[in-house]
C-alpha cells in the first residue's frame, strides 16, 4: 500500500461528512483508501454494531465499504486524469450513481476486511470501479460502482456540522 494521504483525506472540508468515508463524521466508518500500484485498497475491521447474524457482518456495511471505496477510488482516478496534485490539492468530488453488490460468502466478524478496486473506466464525469472484499484468503463480496462528479446543484447544506449530522 502506498504511503501518503488517503483519498478521503483529500476531500474538501464541506463534503467530508459522509457516513462511510467522511473524516469529519465521528460516528461514521471513516474509510481510508490508497493506491496500491494501479489498484486501490482500503482495510477496515467491522465493529460489534455491524453485526448481522452473531459472528457475521451486516451486508449493508459490506455495501458501504464498496460504495465509499468506489467513490474514493473514482475521486483519485478522476483527479489524476484531470491533473490534480493528489498529494496536496483537494480531490474532485464524486457521488454514487450506481452500486452493485454480490455477496459470495458469509463475512466473519473479528477479521480485518480488505477492499480492492480496479479502475475500469474514466470517461468524462464518470468513473467505473470494480471491487472485491476479502476476509483473509476468502473473497466474500464483489461490487461495482459507477461514480459521477457531484452535480453543481448538490450543494452542501449550510450550518454547523453537528446540525447537518442530526
Ligand atoms: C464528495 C464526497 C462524497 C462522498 C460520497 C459517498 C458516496 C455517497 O453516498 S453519494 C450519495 C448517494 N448518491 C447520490 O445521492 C447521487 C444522486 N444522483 C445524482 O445526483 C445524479 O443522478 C448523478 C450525479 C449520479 C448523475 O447525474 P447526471 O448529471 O444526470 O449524469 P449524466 O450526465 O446523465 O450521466 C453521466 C454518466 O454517468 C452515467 N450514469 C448516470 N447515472 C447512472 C446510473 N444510475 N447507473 C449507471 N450509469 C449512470 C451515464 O450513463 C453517463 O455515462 P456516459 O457518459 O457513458 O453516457
Amino acid at each position: 500500500m502506498s504511503d501518503g494521504r488517503a483519498f478521503q483525506d483529500g476531500y474538501p472540508e464541506d463534503v467530508a461528512h459522509c457516513y462511510g468515508c467522511g473524516r469529519l463524521n465521528e460516528a461514521g466508518i471513516q474509510l481510508k483508501s490508497y493506491w496500491d500500484g494501479d489498484e486501490t485498497v482500503a482495510r477496515y475491521t467491522p465493529r460489534p454494531e455491524h453485526t448481522a447474524i452473531p459472528g457475521y457482518v451486516y451486508g449493508g456495511l459490506v455495501a458501504s465499504l464498496i460504495d465509499c471505496h468506489g467513490t474514493g477510488s473514482a475521486a483519485a482516478a478522476g483527479s489524476r486524469v484531470a491533473g490534480v496534485d493528489e498529494a496536496s490539492e483537494p480531490l474532485l468530488r464524486y457521488v454514487t450513481a450506481s452500486l452493485q453488490v454480490d455477496y459470495l460468502a458469509p463475512t466473519p466478524m473479528g477479521v480485518e476486511l480488505e477492499v480492492r478496486g480496479v479502475i475500469e473506466q474514466v470517461k468524462g464525469r464518470k468513473v467505473v470501479v470494480e471491487e472485491t472484499v476479502s476476509a483473509g484468503d476468502a473473497v466474500v463480496a464483489r461490487g461495482r460502482v459507477v461514480a459521477v462528479q457531484m452535480p453543481q446543484t448538490m450543494t452542501p447544506a449550510e450550518g454547523p456540522v453537528e446540525t447537518r449530522l442530526r
